[in-house]
């Protein structure tokens, strides 16, 4: 989804939770000049995603409860599989590397710099809540592709989405994704806190337009 069509989402999205406009702006350049400091080195690249995803038959997992269930029910070996944040940990658990990660660092950091090392590439999103995580455990990761919410800058991508789950879903569909398989996304979650459930509300909104597109 390009800046202009993902705006007005984002300044609902703004509006709803309180967050800073200009936060989210700083943790953008910020997360664009740590980036180009690192870039001979751990800058990632767009074509490999897109060579990762491009018609693929592709499998987003979420972090919901039913997860472990969800992936029981697919040849996982068939899909590209992209892991929102914990689902990283819940994924490593059962014998699967995925082979993209998508997260803004308040999970299990060390599971997912564990999976990078053993190939993933991690799509790193800052916000104007997580400067400081983005700026702790930039340096352990490699192929890090930039993701921000605001307007994106040089090293930093837009693609849309808010939550880690449903920007997993707006990656594989901006990187032409022949199919999107959801696993482990409970919207209607009863075990979760009221900022989660708020969260997911979102989510589900969100994956809708892309899954309605
Ligand atoms: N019932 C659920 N509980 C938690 N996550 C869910 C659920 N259903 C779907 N998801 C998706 O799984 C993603 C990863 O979940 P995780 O528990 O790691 O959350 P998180 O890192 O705190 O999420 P975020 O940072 O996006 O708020 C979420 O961003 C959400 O989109
Ligand atoms: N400013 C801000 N932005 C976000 C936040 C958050 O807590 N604060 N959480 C997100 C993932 O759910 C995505 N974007
Ligand atoms: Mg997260």
């Amino acid at each position: 989804m390009d800046f202009d069509e993902w705006k007005p989402i984002y300044f609902q999205i703004l509006d709803d939770f309180g967050f800073s406009i200009e936060r989210d702006r700083l943790a953008a350049s910020i997360l664009s000049g740590l980036l180009e400091e690192h870039k001979d080195r751990a800058l990632g690249s767009p074509e490999e995603l897109g060579s990762m995803i491009k018609d693929m038959d592709v499998l987003v997992c979420g972090n919901a409860p039913c997860l472990t269930d969800d992936i029981r029910t697919h040849d996982v070996e068939k899909y590209t599989v992209i892991a929102a944040d914990g689902a990283t940990e819940r994924l490593l658990d059962h014998g699967i590397v995925p082979h993209i990660i998508v997260t803004d660092l308040d999970g299990n950091v060390q599971k997912e710099i564990d999976a990078c090392r053993r190939g993933a590439i991690v799509v790193i999103h800052a916000h104007g809540d997580n400067i400081e995580a983005v700026k702790r455990y930039l340096s352990s990761f490699s192929k890090i592709i930039g993701t921000i919410q605001a307007e994106p800058l040089k090293n930093v991508y837009n693609f849309g989405g808010f939550t880690d789950g449903d920007r997993c879903v707006f990656l594989a569909h901006e990187f032409g994704a022949l199919n999107i398989t959801l696993a482990g996304f409970d919207f209607d979650d009863p075990d979760v806190s009221l900022m989660k459930k708020k969260k997911l509300k979102w989510a589900k909104e969100l994956i809708g337009i892309i899954l309605d597109k």
